[in-house]
């Protein structure tokens, strides 16, 4: 059996208070391994390690050393791919087949995305008159921002959390990561690997546990922490941010969506469709970017949504090592209740379940887990609940409209601003509907395809702030102005 310590100034080590919690397995609900609760001495001792590292040999490295460290990092979690894959695996649920193809090349592509990102970013600098006539020069320098807490979900946990660990260690700082209680295996694992890829102890430190009165409360709340990047529910957000006022620290924040897909007539359908599905129902539907609100111009609308029921009857439900299964189960049984809810709701609430709407029977073995049908629903009001509240599984409400003007309403009308996606072959059009929509991330003809060196981040209730690329140096660094006067 598996045992989840905390990774605190470079070692392994166990809760004082000896507290620990299950980690199951939402296959079948099977134990995976107890996981240390972080109380306030842990919290306390990793933030402390984190900030004695910061003026210890790691401060000492070279910006072209650091980014060779973190290089060698990425390098490492490609050489140990396949505990990373069982491990996130295992947590998830996930099938091997995506997480193989998503969440650990991200994960080990986030090292090394930012640190070239970093090593390419130039200098902001300005020459200014001055009355004697000599002029003076301004010349930005930047410094790392200092401890960075990093409050990670269970959705795409390495790939998620590495997001926001790799551009915080590129720019110097250190990190006290609180992996979600769902998934704290390949965090854990990855302390293994900053020690042999010779991070300096304090660099980098996990902390287990749970928000409330918990090891996220504990960390998000500790003076010595110097900013927080969250990627979570809007909610905590909420209270995180409430955390972070006190000493006035900086925050960065990725959280839910109910995005919009809007699909016109004059797209190619087979694309439209290949991509509805990914976005809406891999990762079994947990996927912050995810499409649960789908809008088709009438004209198609029939023949979409009768492709679309096609392509989730042919949906493989199956253990994650199953080479045919494309589909898992949610990430617990707890998350299950909340989906259920959701799916007893859109009934209540007058939708037409074009196709799942349950749980399935997995047979005796699988029973346990928890697992739901990918569902598809017709005829709900834009005002529904099941329209207006995220969801996160694995399900979509697809609704006819007849003008551009009519579907950016539509596709905006909501509290949350993550990504949309739009299919149509008019480019003319693409780009006139994505500049109108209210989201950090417009998706033409795609979903999910990623460049690290652009902005990633969230309008409205999604998020504060951008990530990736050079965006993240604001948050990651200080940026001083030093001024020379000639
Ligand atoms: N915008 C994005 O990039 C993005 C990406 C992935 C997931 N998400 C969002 O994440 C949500 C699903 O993830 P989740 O259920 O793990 O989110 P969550 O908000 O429940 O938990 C996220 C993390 O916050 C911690 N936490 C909870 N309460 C806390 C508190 N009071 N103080 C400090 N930490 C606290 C949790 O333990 C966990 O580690 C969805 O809403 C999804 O849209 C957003
Ligand atoms: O579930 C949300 C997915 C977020 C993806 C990223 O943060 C990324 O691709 O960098």
């Amino acid at each position: 059996m598996k045992e989840f310590k905390h990774f605190i100034n470079g070692e392994y080590v166990a809760s004082a208070s000896g507290k620990t919690f299950e980690n199951r397995c939402p296959v079948d609900n099977s134990l995976i391994g107890p996981v240390h609760e972080a109380g306030e001495v842990e919290v306390d001792a990793a933030v402390r390690a984190a900030k004695a590292a910061l003026s210890g040999p790691w401060s000492k490295l070279t910006q072209a050393q650091r980014t060779e460290m973190l290089n060698k990092v990425a390098d490492r979690i490609n050489e140990r791919f396949d505990e990373f894959l069982e491990a996130e695996c295992l947590d998830t649920g996930k099938p091997r087949s995506i997480a193989s193809h998503i969440d650990i090349p991200r994960g080990a592509a986030n090292f090394k995305a930012f640190s070239e990102t970093l090593a390419n970013h130039p200098t902001e600098g300005f020459r200014m008159d001055t009355p004697d006539g000599k002029g003076a020069l301004n010349v930005g320098h930047r410094t790392p921002k200092g401890v960075i807490a990093v409050i990670s979900p269970w959705n795409l946990p390495l790939l998620l959390m590495t997001f926001k660990v790799g551009p915080a260690l590129a720019c110097g700082n250190t990190v006290v990561v609180k992996p979600s209680e769902e998934t704290p295996a390949t965090t854990t694992l990855l302390g293994e690997v900053m020690n042999e890829c010779g991070v300096p102890a304090g660099v980098f430190n996990v902390v287990h546990g749970f928000g409330p009165n918990s090891a996220g409360e504990f960390l998000t709340t500790h003076p010595l922490v110097n900013a927080i990047t969250f990627t979570g529910e809007t909610r905590t957000g909420e209270a995180i941010m409430r955390a972070a006022s006190v000493g006035l620290r900086n925050i960065s924040m990725e959280c839910g969506g109910k995005n919009p897909g809007i699909v016109f007539a004059d797209c190619d359908i087979e694309k439209a469709v290949e991509g509805t599905m990914r976005s809406a129902f891999v990762n079994c539907g947990q996927v912050c970017l995810g499409t649960e609100r789908v809008y088709v111009e009438r004209p198609i609308f029939e023949k979409f949504l009768s492709r679309m029921k096609e392509e989730v009857a042919k949906l493989r439900l199956g253990r994650p090592e199953d080479k045919e299964a494309n589909f898992g189960p949610l990430v617990s049984l707890e998350h299950r209740d909340k989906v259920k809810y959701y799916y007893d709701l859109a009934r209540e609430e007058g939708a037409t379940i074009e196709i799942g709407g349950g749980i399935p029977d997995m047979g005796a073995e699988l029973n346990d887990g928890a697992w739901i049908e990918p569902t598809i629903w017709t005829g709900l009001s834009d005002e529904a609940r099941v329209i207006r509240e995220e969801i996160f599984g694995p399900c979509c409400h697809i609704r006819p409209f007849d003008t551009e003007e009519e579907v950016i309403k539509l596709a905006n009308d909501t509290d949350y601003g993550l990504a949309c996606a739009i299919w149509t072959e008019n480019s003319a059009r693409a780009v006139r509907v994505a500049e109108q929509m209210e989201v950090g991330l417009a998706w033409v003809n795609s979903w999910f395809l990623r460049d690290l060196r652009t902005a990633f981040g969230g309008a409205k209730q999604s998020g504060i702030g951008r990530e990736g690329g050079v965006h993240g140096l604001e948050f990651y660094t200080e940026l001083k102005n030093i001024c020379i006067k000639l």
